[in-house]
């Protein structure tokens, strides 16, 4: 009986996830939130409290956040006002309070040396990701960016993951999802690509060791020496 194969063998790309993986956006989610709520006469809320709310996109943060303070009825009846605030003070500042986490250019650099095609597939919508990756000198390692409103459905549906395959032209099984959350891994597993979490972002206020992956890294660099190790090994062959 032969052991089967390590699931990040024969890995040609990887898709990477941005909030809570690649850059620590929870100080801009914060400025532009409070900011938000200010205009709609709210009190301002700590970044902790947003740190949970973050990675189902932005109509969930907004729905989040006005629910501290509305039922239902009231968080449909300030929609509308609350989203074009925060979209207006999000782009005004988007990425002067971001950081990038340690690692991330030198293992984007290391995968691509590796010849792994790269995607970033984020939930945050596209006019929000753009510049910030630009900001941030990222842009240039992706071959193609997808953001929460590219399709009709976001992670933790599985269609994202599955459009970035496509681009590649690869199967799922040969291109590996690394995220910081459970909507990353669900959606990886429910496209069939391996996955890797990293223990340092937003996972909706959960230990990521609750998340079924295959594997947890603790930077980026690390994941491109475990998949790097993986395709050299006799395994791959
Ligand atoms: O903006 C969000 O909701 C999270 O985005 P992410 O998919 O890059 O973590
Ligand atoms: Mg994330």
């Amino acid at each position: 009986m032969t052991a089967a194969a390590h699931p990040l063998c024969g890995v040609r790309a990887a898709i990477i996830d941005l909030d809570g993986t690649m850059l620590d956006t929870v100080p801009d989610f914060h400025v532009a939130i409070n900011r938000m709520r200010d205009e709609l006469g709210l009190p301002a809320i700590t970044a902790e409290q947003i740190k949970n709310m973050v990675g189902k996109g932005s109509e969930n943060l907004i729905r989040s956040v006005l629910a501290l303070d509305h039922d239902d009825a009231g968080i449909e009846r300030h929609f509308t006002d609350a989203m074009d605030a925060y979209q207006r003070h999000y782009l005004a500042i988007n990425g002067h309070h971001s950081t990038l986490y340690p690692d991330v250019a030198a293992g984007l650099a290391e995968l691509k040396l590796a010849g792994l095609h790269l995607a970033c597939v984020t939930n945050k919508p596209l006019a929000f990701a753009l510049p910030l990756l630009k900001l941030k000198e990222l842009d240039g390692y992706f071959d193609v960016i997808y953001g929460g409103d590219s399709f009709p459905k976001k992670k933790p549906d599985p269609m994202p993951l599955q459009k970035a395959c496509e681009f590649f032209g690869l199967p799922p099984a040969q291109v590996v999802a690394i995220g910081d959350s459970s909507n990353d891994a669900e959606a990886a597993r429910a496209a069939g690509c391996p996955v890797l979490t990293v223990p340092y972002g937003y996972n909706h206020g959960a230990a990521i060791h609750e998340t079924d992956s295959d594997g947890i890294v603790d930077t980026l660099l690390h994941a491109a020496r475990l998949i790097g190790l993986h395709n050299n090994s006799a395994d791959s062959a």
